[in-house]
């Protein structure tokens, strides 16, 4: 057999091999995910720790005070700048002009509880958590800002448990404490499950039987986890 032949030979059992050891440390991190070896809790920015609703409405009335707006328990769907464009089709790009601003993000206030809660979760034991969350397009200051809050709030050293998406569907966990009602992604069946952290936009939303929701930082959030730990 020729040394090219022999190598090709050689190279195809090593990715074999490869390939057995991949799919047995696949099957390994799987199987202690499931017997709670370690939870991993993914936690949502806007609108579960920090206040975007409460930074828009008061950054676009200061900006636009001649202009209609809506009020928080006038709030229905995710999309701010959707409700904004039915109330009158050019409040749409006004909506959209506060959250594009420098310091949009990084002024935006703590969600009552949510801080401390994550602080409190990332100290238990078997237990691993990420701040999940999707910058805006216009990227000039929204990922800027974004890691600017966690430090300001949680310390440089929690910058390691943030991931940035926009597609939370490819972020494997077993649970994602989000606001927004419909997460969904490239990936039909994400690993986590998803517990709907209530929000302005969402409260009048009637859940399906098997979903969960946490209605505040002060709700039993340690019961969710509990619940998913075997
Ligand atoms: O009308 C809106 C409301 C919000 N956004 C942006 O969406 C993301 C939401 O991120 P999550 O990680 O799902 O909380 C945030 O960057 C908002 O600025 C929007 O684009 N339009
Ligand atoms: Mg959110």
């Amino acid at each position: 057999m020729s040394v090219s032949a022999t190598t090709r030979l050689l190279g195809t059992g090593r990715t074999r091999i490869l390939d057995s050891f991949k799919r047995i440390s696949v099957n390994m991190s799987s199987s202690s995910a499931s017997c709670g070896k370690r939870l991993r809790v993914l936690v949502d920015m806007d609108g579960v720790l920090a206040d975007f609703e409460g930074g828009f409405l008061e950054k676009y009335r200061t900006r636009y005070p001649e202009e209609p707006y809506i009020s928080m328990d006038d709030r229905r769907g995710f999309w701010v700048s959707a409700q904004y464009g039915k109330l009158r089709s050019d409040l749409y790009e006004k909506a959209i002009s506060i959250w594009e601003s420098k310091d949009f993000f990084i002024e935006l206030e703590p969600l009552p509880g949510g801080v401390a809660a994550v602080k409190e979760m990332a100290k238990m034991d078997n237990t691993d958590v990420f701040i999940c969350t999707s910058p805006i397009k216009h990227y000039k200051y929204c990922p800027y800002e974004k890691y600017s809050w966690v430090e300001k709030h949680f310390g440089y050293d929690f910058l390691e448990q943030v991931i940035l998406t926009r597609d939370k569907t490819l972020v494997s966990g077993d649970l994602l404490i989000d606001d927004k009602p419909d997460i969904l992604g490239v990936e039909s069946k994400p690993d986590w499950e998803h517990i709907l952290f209530t929000a302005c936009h969402n409260k009048h939303l009637t859940l399906g039987p098997s979903q969960r929701r946490l209605q505040s930082w002060s709700d039993d959030w340690k019961a969710i986890l509990d619940s998913k730990r075997h």
